[in-house]
């Protein structure tokens, strides 16, 4: 098989630093915004931005569907902020026409940290990274706030005893922006969960040889 092509769902938000940090990867990308586009993707990242837009945009384009399909089958998929609300099992004050995936036993509510602190940044400790790998730097804007976790969801970061990265099979969600740290660390971490090639390593020997 060729390297898989990673979709970035581009309806709103920040899909463009989501793209610029698998293109560092070396990661082929796509930006998603219909079904064909959704087709040919092996894998999708889901911006943060905001839930409620990106829920009605994704029924107006008739994305929601062959997605939830997408998902169900097992594709992996990423999804940050937003994102995250948009594949939690349930949702604390979101719109009452606002749907979401159901791809990953959580509750969220929507905008949890307070309306008032409308973001911060703090140094996160991942699991994936590895043992004493360095922090990563995580930015929280108008951030979801984890309230419950069903048995299945494993925990890879936490913030004050919340879970904020968490993952359930190929589902992989973060209440924070990692695209926009300027680290691709938990980018290639995605990857590697189900490429056999590691992209870290990829990159390291492109960038020695050039
Ligand atoms: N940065 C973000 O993605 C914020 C999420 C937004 N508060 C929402 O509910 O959709």
């Amino acid at each position: 098989m060729g390297a898989p092509m990673i979709g970035v769902l581009a309806l709103q938000g920040a899909f463009e630093s989501h793209q610029q940090r698998l293109t560092e990867l070396g990661a082929l990308s796509r930006q998603v915004r219909t079904p064909r586009d959704l087709a040919g993707v092996d894998a999708l990242v889901m911006p943060g931005g905001e839930s409620t837009t990106m829920s009605r945009l994704l029924l107006s384009s008739e994305l929601f569907d062959p997605l939830a399909q997408r998902i169900a089958d097992g594709m992996p998929v990423f999804g940050t902020c937003a994102g995250m609300i948009l594949l939690a099992t349930e949702v604390l004050d979101g719109r009452p026409d606002q749907r979401s995936f159901g791809a990953i036993d959580i509750t969220v509510q929507r905008n949890g940290y307070g309306r008032q602190l409308d973001s911060f940044e703090t140094d996160l400790t991942v699991s994936v990274l590895g043992p004493g790998a360095a922090p990563f730097h995580g930015v929280f804007i108008r951030a979801p706030k984890v309230t419950r976790l069903g048995d299945d969801v494993e925990v890879l970061a936490e913030h004050d005893g919340v879970p904020v990265l968490l993952r359930q099979g190929a589902v992989y969600v973060a209440s924070f922006h990692p695209e926009l740290a300027g680290d691709h660390r938990l980018h290639a971490a995605f990857l590697n969960s189900f490429q056999h090639e590691s992209f870290s390593e990829r990159h390291d020997a492109q960038t020695e040889n050039t």
